[in-house]
């Protein structure tokens, strides 16, 4: 035992869990950060993420136990991570997206007892559970935003080394671009104040500055409901009497079988299933780009406007200002394509030529060059990114020039792009609103400073004694 003397002190580190119950699935974060460094900007980071198998827990309607029950295992997994004697300190939080938002429009009670399910199962565990809820799209779209943010150091405020010009950031914020299976998020600071529309201005001081953010989620708009109303509205133009439907926006030669009561069964599609004479829809792809951007364009209604500026359904958007974040399915869809693997951003017109030779390959090579990507995902690669572009282009007015400011994010450094993270450093308190005092030196840097002035103190005092007492073999001459 006399020897555990000169071990070194363990670090203090301490640990956060949140889950994020997503329309499509849920993941489970543990972050983790050294305890005396709390309120520093950057040191909270991702140690760990588990997918929950199946179905996001909105998905259990019809039997909302197993919505509880679906999240054991990444709770056990979570249980490995942390340390045993810290699970009582360490807090779990779970928030929910758009799937249980329209669960809830749909079916209140339905949509409790899937939360009540959770609840318990958390509950259940060691850890300090502090709540499951759905949070609103404003939430979802701010928490993106300070995500992003805070992973990216811009709240970072000027250091020490900061008298230098070129160390000094004079970066702002970085827009953030969040797209779900449910609903999407745009958030930013724009130039214009003030914010024209109430519902979607926030205000944040963080570090001792003052940021006034424009956020908006669009509900139904995530790419699985998308897909729905594009559906729906390419049914309505239609005169098919059996059900079949030409589709431009999946591959030549893939077939689907879809009821027409699963397309029908929540309040993002008004009726309109009643006056249809079958049950079923035979989709037929086709892969024409152009035709799909086309029928995609009609979920977007741009005919009115009461703001000076919209980006569509009458819902206001300033003009686009600074670098933008994009991620969740706007990066696995770029990254599927290989559009995000370039230092710089990839131009938009390579970004649309590459959807579109993607769209027009036949559904056999498709699936023969890619056998081991789940087929949902895979047949539906080119209508997503055919989406992307519509709603980034159409629907928020991302320009060409606009474009080359989008940088599509999976991660930053360790972490997930995504709400979870600006969600927990919230409710914990780690974000100071103002600038916590500037602390002395750590020991390293006072160190390397020292260390730093004393060799330029030699070198000066080297180049006074050559300059004053040139030795003789530098002398001219002397040979
Ligand atoms: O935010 P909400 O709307 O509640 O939805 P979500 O949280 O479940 O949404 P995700 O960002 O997890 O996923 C967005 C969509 O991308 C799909 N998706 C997830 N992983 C993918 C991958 O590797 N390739 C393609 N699509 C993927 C997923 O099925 C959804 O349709
Ligand atoms: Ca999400």
């Amino acid at each position: 035992m006399a020897v555990s003397q000169n071990k070194p002190l363990p670090k203090n580190i301490k640990y956060g869990i949140v889950l994020d119950a997503g329309s499509s699935h849920t993941n489970l974060y543990v972050y983790a950060w050294p305890a005396e460094k709390e309120n520093d900007t950057g040191v909270v980071h991702q140690v760990e993420v588990c997918k929950v198998e199946g179905l996001g827990i909105s998905g259990y309607s019809q039997d909302t136990e197993k919505a509880g029950l679906s999240l054991q295992q990444c709770m056990k997994r979570a249980q490995e991570v942390v340390p045993e004697q810290q699970h009582g300190e360490t807090p779990v939080y779970l928030g929910a997206t758009a799937g249980m938002r329209l669960l809830s429009l749909q079916n209140r009670s339905i949509a409790d007892r899937v939360l009540s399910a959770v609840e318990k199962m958390l509950h259940s565990s060691p850890f300090n559970f502090q709540g499951a809820r759905v949070i609103s799209g404003q939430e979802e779209g701010a928490y993106g935003w300070i995500t992003i943010n805070y992973l990216l150091g811009n709240f970072r405020q000027p250091g020490w080394l900061n008298f230098l010009p070129h160390l000094r950031s004079s970066r702002g914020t970085s827009g953030a671009l969040d797209l779900g299976g449910a609903s999407t998020q745009i958030t930013f600071v724009p130039d214009q104040e003030p914010i024209e529309s109430q519902e979607n201005s926030l205000h944040f001081r963080l570090y001792g500055k003052n940021y006034n953010v424009y956020t908006h989620s669009f509900l139904c708009y995530g790419k699985d409901q998308a897909l729905r109303l594009k559906l729906a509205s390419d049914l309505q133009a239609s005169s098919t009497r059996n059900g079949s439907l030409l589709d431009p926006c999946f591959h030549p030669g893939y077939l689907r079988i879809m009821n027409i009561s699963d397309l029908y069964t929540n309040p993002c599609i008004a009726n309109g299933e009643q006056q249809l004479p079958f049950t079923q829809l035979h989709l037929q792809g086709n892969g024409d780009y152009q035709r799909c951007r086309m029928t995609i364009q009609k979920i977007f209604n741009t005919s009115h406007c009461p703001y000076s500026s919209c980006s569509f359904n009458g819902i206001f958007l300033p003009p686009l200002q600074g670098e933008f974040g994009a991620f969740s399915a706007f990066y696995f869809v770029m990254n599927f394509l290989n559009l995000t693997t370039e230092k710089n951003p990839v131009p938009l017109d390579k970004v649309t030529s590459t959807v579109e030779r993607f769209c027009s390959r036949p559904w056999h090579e498709v699936k023969a060059e890619f056998p081991k990507i789940k087929e949902k995902y895979l047949s539906e690669y080119c209508f997503s990114g055919t989406y992307i572009l519509s709603l980034l282009e159409n629907g928020y007015g991302f320009t060409t020039e606009k474009w080359q400011s989008i940088q599509f994010l999976g991660k930053i450094g360790s972490s997930d792009a995504g709400w979870t993270l600006g969600y927990m450093l919230n409710l914990t308190n780690m974000i100071p609103a103002e600038k916590p005092p500037t602390r002395p030196l750590s020991h390293a840097s006072y160190v390397g400073l020292m260390v730093f002035c004393s060799l330029v103190l030699v070198a000066v005092l080297l180049l006074g004694w050559l300059t004053f007492h040139k030795p003789k073999c530098l002398q001219k001459g002397l040979i």
